[in-house]
């Protein structure tokens, strides 16, 4: 029996109450499809910085390395926000994803038909449904640009990052861009600011003559304001979305709007080789953190992302996806997704929510 080795980092505020429901469904989905698993748990963030001083433990990142594929919660919180900014929790996920090469985060906006009416967008809107790939560059940007930091200007205090990217960090993100549009339907959105920043016409110039390799695949433009108005004006006139670090942070969150809530949306962030790191993409959710508040579903469906591509165990993955449709489909709804004076939909917490969909694999 093939045996995979899994490294968990819960993190922070509702990432343990995510995790343990994600793990649940992993390992039902493993006896289901016929794998082994062997869960290695690791600090990271706020958690790490109480246990041992800094939110990257070296521990972590060697059990990280050794693993086939890495799961993590999120990171962060109100109790850590005044902490010298070098050991800051978010630094640890920064951290772990540099130290892995995790380049390319792969974000899908999809909207289950059973939340369309959740979604806070006019019905008209997201009636035909929506399927986003949202590319987002991971090692780059603003995020690590160097010169970075604090300076005097003209005799008063100034903060200051830069924003970089190299032609060969361009070529690789538009490379899996263009690559994810040829499984699916065969259109590149690249997002940048083009018209105001150096940065962004490199990068267009660099997404434009990669794309001489994919001729079979529809490249567009766009400045990232309008990408932010379109996402919610007409988002199904997008495939996949590739964009920077930081520009792709913003607009997956704005893309969760889309889809119901940002408790449903998962990611994958990939390197040229494993481990891929698995999480959804929201924060810590401080103000729901312990009261079994949060939605688990956007973890689960992570998990459905690391079988699908780590492991290449697509059914396992196919599963998971059915499973979440199908408690959805029985009514059940954690609080972020309940929709006020609905008939027929329960309210449960998130512990409950990821029992369902482990029953229903
Ligand atoms: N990947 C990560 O670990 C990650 C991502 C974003 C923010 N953060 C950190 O998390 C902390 C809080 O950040 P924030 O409040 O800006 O963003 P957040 O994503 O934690 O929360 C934003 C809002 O969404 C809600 N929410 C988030 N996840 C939810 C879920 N699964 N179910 C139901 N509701 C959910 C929260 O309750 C909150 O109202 C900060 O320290 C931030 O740096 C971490
Ligand atoms: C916490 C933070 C470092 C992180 C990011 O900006 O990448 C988060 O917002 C995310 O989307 O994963
Ligand atoms: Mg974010």
């Amino acid at each position: 029996m093939k045996n995979y080795t899994i490294c968990v980092l819960a993190g922070d505020g509702i990432g343990p109450e995510i995790m343990a429901q994600g793990i649940a469904v992993l390992r039902a989905a493993a006896d289901k499809c016929g794998f082994g698993l062997t869960l290695t748990e690791g600090l990271i963030g706020g958690a790490a910085i109480d246990a041992t001083g800094g939110p990257l433990p070296a521990e972590t990142v060697r059990l990280c390395k050794q693993a086939d594929a890495v799961m993590l919660g999120a990171v962060g919180g109100p109790k850590w926000d005044n902490i010298e900014k070098a050991i800051r929790p978010e630094r640890g996920l920064l951290g772990i994803r540099k130290e892995l090469g995790l380049f390319a985060n792969l974000r899908p906006a999809t909207i289950f038909p059973e939340l369309k009416a959740a979604c806070l967008l006019r019905p008209d809107i997201v009636e035909g449904g929506i399927d986003i790939m949202i590319v987002r560059e991971l090692t780059g940007d603003v995020y690590f640009g160097e010169p970075k930091g604090e300076k005097t200007v003209d005799g008063e205090r100034a903060g200051y990052n830069t924003m970089i990217y190299r032609e060969s960090e361009i070529r690789r993100i538009a490379r899996v861009a263009f690559e994810a549009a040829r499984k699916r339907g065969r259109k590149v959105c690249s997002v940048d600011k083009a018209n105001v920043l150096d940065v962004s016409q490199l990068w267009r110039e660099i997404v434009i003559d990669e794309h001489k390799n994919y001729p079979d695949v529809e490249l567009s433009h766009m400045y990232v304001d309008n990408a932010a108005m379109q996402l919610v004006r007409w988002p199904a006139q997008f495939d996949v979305i590739v964009t920077g670090n930081l520009f792709g942070d913003i607009l997956s969150d704005e893309a969760a709007v889309i889809t119901g809530s940002i408790g449903m949306l998962p990611s994958a962030s990939l390197g040229a080789q494993n481990p891929g790191l698995y999480e959804p993409i929201h924060g810590s959710a401080p103000d729901i953190a312990g009261q079994d508040k949060a939605n688990p579903l956007a973890t689960i469906l992570s998990v459905a992302m690391l079988l699908r591509h780590s492991f290449d165990q697509e059914q396992g993955a196919a599963m998971i996806e059915k499973a979440v449709r199908t408690v959805l489909q029985q009514g059940y709804r954690t609080g972020d997704i309940m929709q006020q004076g609905a008939q027929g939909l329960k309210l449960v917490g998130c512990r409950e929510m990821g029992k369902l969909v482990a029953a229903n694999l």
